[in-house]
């Protein structure tokens, strides 16, 4: 944890979720409240069929509604994106991008996803902007050189504390079960911090620092305990609301 800012549990749904999927959203909402609410925000970003519906589901919660992704321009001929506008539209308050799977599956390059995560900023949305290597790249020792040049190219100039959520996800960690040592997950958040705060001075000290990556209930006190680990991004356990307030709930724990 990185004290006085206030962590962020996150799920992201990826291309899961029906209708029937709402009740979970409805439970992760009656079930985030404060005082733990006042402390720790909760955030779930369901496909883009559910947001509108989910975020009219929300009003009277805390928890708050995002989207997976959003296309660089506010509108326009671009057959099967959405824009921040609309995210913003349907009253999400944060959008993905960058995600690993984004990055192989739409050829998406630091450049576009800082050119993203800029137009979540024109749109007033947070951008969650993610980054982090692969098992080739950490077996080659260039995993701190691939966050670098990431966190370099991908965060736009313009980025600021309320507006910029930084998540690090291992390539290798992401639904597979297996999750850095808790030594290496503070090496590489100590990291991205000491680059942050070279590049927005206080702003950085601020900037909310996620770890993704097969985060469960089981591991959930562990990780989000370490120094500059400012919350969670969630992909499979957040599809169950039972796991994704428990994964929130250890800040109970942890805040005690
Ligand atoms: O965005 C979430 C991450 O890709 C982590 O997914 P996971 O929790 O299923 O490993």
């Amino acid at each position: 944890m990185t004290p006085d800012v206030r962590p962020l549990v996150a799920g992201n749904w990826k291309m899961n979720g029906m209708r029937a999927s709402l009740d979970q959203i409805k439970t992760i909402a009656e079930g985030v409240r404060p005082p733990l609410a006042d402390k720790v925000e909760a955030l779930i970003c369901p496909p883009a069929t559910l947001l509108y519906v989910a975020t009219a589901l929300c009003t009277d919660s805390p928890l708050a509604i995002g989207a997976q992704d959003c296309h660089q321009n506010p509108s326009g001929a671009h057959t099967g994106d959405i824009s921040a506008e609309m995210i913003a539209d349907c009253f999400g308050t944060y959008v993905i991008v960058g995600h690993s799977e984004r990055r192989t599956d739409h050829a998406e390059t630091d450049h576009l996803v800082r050119a993203k995560a800029e137009a979540a900023f024109a749109a007033g949305l947070t951008a969650i902007i993610c980054i982090g290597e692969t098992a080739d790249e950490r077996r080659t020792g260039q995993a701190l050189d691939v966050i670098k040049r990431q966190l370099s190219a991908s965060v736009p100039d313009g980025a600021t504390v309320e507006r910029t959520v930084i998540a690090y996800e291992p390539i290798w960690a992401i639904g597979t079960g297996v999750t850095p040592t808790s030594a290496d997950v503070e090496k590489a958040h100590a990291f991205m911090r000491a680059e942050l705060v070279a590049r927005f001075g206080d702003e950085g000290r601020k900037m909310r620092l996620l770890y993704g990556g097969s985060v469960k209930p089981a591991n959930a006190h562990e990780l989000m305990g370490v120094a500059n680990v400012d919350g969670a991004l969630i992909g499979g356990a957040s599809l169950k609301a039972a796991d994704f307030l428990a994964i929130y709930r250890a800040y109970e724990a942890l805040l005690a």
